[in-house]
């Protein structure tokens, strides 16, 4: 039978690129609120219970709200928002992350789809803590740019507003408490919290998340390639994956090291630079922070509650 998919949040900058993503789909059937009833509970509380899988596109306080109004025992969901990302009984939504957490998501019934600055992070540091390279109680520190739609609707009209004359680089999370901190510590397997630093600049999408590496701090210290090779070998492992590791090499400046190379794909790029005699080292990510970092990872992870590609 056609599975029944709804969209909670549909009119949103996630919703509306999921919708899009799903938009030449006749293996589905989308259920929609209209627009103007998009924020009535009651109606919402019908699509949800109808729907074999609601996909939450909304903010936190909002999801919440959404999976409390399942009343059934059938509905599955996959969560875009914050809310449930290291909840028990919610199982995260990075495909690549294990061996088996394709299989974990496909036959999950709640689905935390993975921030977007975490998600490069995760998908360099895991890795190499679970190999021993880096020890879980490294200090680890995230820096990098996203495009402004990554602050939803609200800011990418304040951009849009400002055109050319928004600032180019725009450094937050002064506080030292960005949202995302715990399900990257988490699925990170760090003993600490790590320091996130982002970014963000005037371009609509894409992101580059960094993370440098005093390896001298080690006990025992790795050479670059022993990075690059724990990594790529963990993605070598891994069937479709949307993750791929770029060759090890010495260079100074990269033309695809641009937050832009892969928007509108939910493509990921993994880099390792190094300089050995120095004992320090880069990983740097590259994706779409509406591809891999939101839209394009809940499309994978529909996919594979559908029982396609898992
Ligand atoms: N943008 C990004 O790069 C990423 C976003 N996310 C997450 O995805 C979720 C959605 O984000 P995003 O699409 O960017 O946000 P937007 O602000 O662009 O969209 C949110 C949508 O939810 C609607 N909404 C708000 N409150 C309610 C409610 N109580 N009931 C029903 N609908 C409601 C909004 O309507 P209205 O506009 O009328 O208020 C809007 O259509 C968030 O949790 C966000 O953190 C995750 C990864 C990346
Ligand atoms: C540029 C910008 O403001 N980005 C957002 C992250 C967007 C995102 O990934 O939010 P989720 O946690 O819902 O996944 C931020 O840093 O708060």
């Amino acid at each position: 039978m056609t599975q029944k998919i709804f969209i909670d949040g549909e009119h949103g900058t996630t919703g509306l690129q999921i919708r899009a993503r799903l938009a030449e789909r006749n293996d589905i059937e989308i259920i929609s609120v209209p627009a103007e009833r998009r924020k009535d509970r009651d109606a919402r509380a019908e699509f949800l219970n109808a729907a074999d899988i609601a996909i939450l596109c909304l903010p936190d306080d909002a999801a919440k709200e959404s999976v409390a109004l399942i009343a059934n025992d059938t509905t599955r969901v996959i969560d875009a928002s914050t809310a449930h990302r290291t909840a028990d009984d919610w199982t995260y939504g990075f495909a690549e992350m294990d061996r088996d957490q394709a299989g974990h998501i496909a036959s999950a019934r709640w689905v935390a789809n993975p921030g977007c600055w975490p998600q490069g992070p995760i998908a360099m540091l895991r890795p190499l803590v679970s190999t021993g390279l880096v020890p879980a109680d490294y200090p680890v520190t995230v820096s990098g740019i996203s495009g402004y739609s990554g602050g939803g609707r609200t800011m990418i009209e304040a951009y849009e507003a400002k055109g050319e004359n928004a600032v180019g680089f725009m450094p937050y999370g002064l506080t030292l408490k960005h949202k995302h901190v715990p399900e990257l510590r988490l699925y990170a397997g760090l003993l600490q919290d790590p320091i996130m630093q982002p970014a963000v600049g005037n371009f609509a999408q894409g992101m580059i998340t960094v993370v440098p590496l005093q390896l001298s701090q080690l006990p025992r210290v790795p050479k670059g390639a022993d990075l690059h090779a724990a990594i790529a070998d963990h993605y070598a492992a891994i069937k479709n994956s949307a993750v791929e590791v770029a060759p090890f090499e010495i260079v100074e400046r990269l033309p695809e090291l641009q937050p832009e190379e892969y928007n509108d794909t939910n493509r990921m790029k993994l880099h390792v630079f190094a300089n050995d005699d120095r004992a320090q080292a880069l990983l740097v990510a590259v994706y779409d922070n509406l591809g891999k970092g939101a839209s394009g990872a809940a499309v994978q992870n529909l996919d594979l509650m559908l029982g396609l590609g898992a």
